[in-house]
């Protein structure tokens, strides 16, 4: 998307070839500065330190990861113990396995002096792959805002959590690909932005991305949509997933099962944008199957911020003696999601939606 006039992808290979490029989000809204991988440790530390998050950019991450592992040892012990570092950074977001799974197939099949060419070409389809689907989910997910602009004769509101931008993907993004769609058709929209604690992905990520493209938009703390929905001031929520399930259970950022039972208790659409790459065809229940990351309870005791002087800092928001949990995720099963909004069409949240739009992958 663009940034100041400029067109970016959250991640890219520079002209030599040589080194892997990303946008470093934990410096975001304040500081916009890119981070240079050249290295499979460097790769698996810019995820697990969510320098870059989002289900799709993690696995195309992953990906790059593994060609920088192949440019270093292109054997298959080297490879497998690359996947699996790789692999262990992050457990909830399936891209990640899928990249990974992926582009290893790739390269085992391939003579070992061509495997890191091969693995550089994979991720760099991979990349491509994952920006025409986040545009294709735009469309799609842009027929439902527009049949809701129809219906309401007014502004829309609609209500997201977390980040499932651009800055979540490729380029386009998931759940906000069909607020661009429809803004730049010129939908008269407006987005409630849920911070999202405990890293504030919505306040420090979505907000930045909208106030980029200029479309209206207002943070909210992540307790308000219930109170905003009770009110008659969301008309839909539209959502990312990090893993879904072949029954359509979704697992998003925490607080996002919140966010559907008060959709469901006020009768407010609530979708879910998700790529055929986070599908995990072989697990049914969500809640029981799918691995919640957990991750520092320093994310919750500590906030990053601007000082009154301009300067990033961070400060401490709880008491030095009180431990803290730090759930990343939760599941939203199936019954309380309106549709799925994938980049082959939107579809009930099913079994059986899910395979009429995903027949092979279902079969597999
Ligand atoms: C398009 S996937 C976006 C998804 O990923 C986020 O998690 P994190 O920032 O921890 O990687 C969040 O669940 C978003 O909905």
């Amino acid at each position: 998307m663009e940034i100041e006039g400029r067109h970016y992808r959250t991640i890219w290979l520079d002209e030599d070839g040589a080194t892997v490029h990303v946008i470093d989000q934990t410096k975001l809204p304040f500081r916009f500065e890119t981070r240079g991988l050249a290295s499979v440790e460097a790769a698996a530390r810019a995820i697990s330190d969510m320098v870059v998050r989002g289900a799709p950019l993690i696995g195309v991450t992953g990906a790059y990861g593994l060609a920088l592992a192949a440019r270093q040892d292109a054997s298959e012990a080297a490879l497998r113990s690359a996947h699996a570092a790789l692999l262990a950074t992050r457990p909830t977001a399936i891209n990640l396995k899928w990249a990974l799974d992926r582009v290893l197939a790739k390269l085992l099949s391939a003579p070992i002096g061509e495997r890191a060419a091969e693995a550089f070409a994979e991720a760099g389809r991979l990349a491509d792959e994952d920006a025409a689907c986040c545009e294709a989910i735009g469309e799609n997910g842009f027929k439902l805002i527009e049949e809701a602009a129809r219906r309401k004769g007014g502004r829309v509101n609609i209500l997201t959590h977390c980040n499932a931008g651009w800055l979540a993907t490729v380029d386009w993004g998931t759940a906000i690909a069909p607020i661009y769609k429809a803004a730049r058709a010129g939908i008269d929209l407006h987005v409630w932005v849920d911070e999202t604690r405990p890293r504030n992905q919505g306040a420090s990520l979505t907000a930045f991305e909208l106030g980029a493209e200029r479309i209206a938009h207002t943070v909210i703390v992540d307790n308000a949509g219930g109170h905003l929905m009770q009110h008659g001031e969301v008309d839909l929520c539209i959502v990312g997933s990090d893993r879904t399930t072949r029954q359509g259970d979704v697992c998003n950022k925490i607080g996002t099962y919140l966010k559907a039972l008060a959709a469901h208790a006020n009768d407010v659409p609530f979708y879910v944008a998700l790529p055929g790459s986070t599908l995990d065809w072989r697990l049914s229940d969500g809640v029981a199957e799918i691995p919640i990351e957990e991750r520092s309870g320093d994310e919750v005791s500590f906030m990053q911020g601007l000082t009154d002087a301009g300067e990033v800092a961070r400060v401490r928001v709880t008491p030095q003696s009180s431990p803290a949990k730090n759930f990343g995720f939760d599941v939203t099963p199936a019954r309380y999601v309106t549709a799925l909004v994938t980049e082959r069409g939107v579809c009930a949240a099913s079994e059986k939606g899910l395979r009429e739009l995903f027949p092979h992958e279902a079969s597999l």
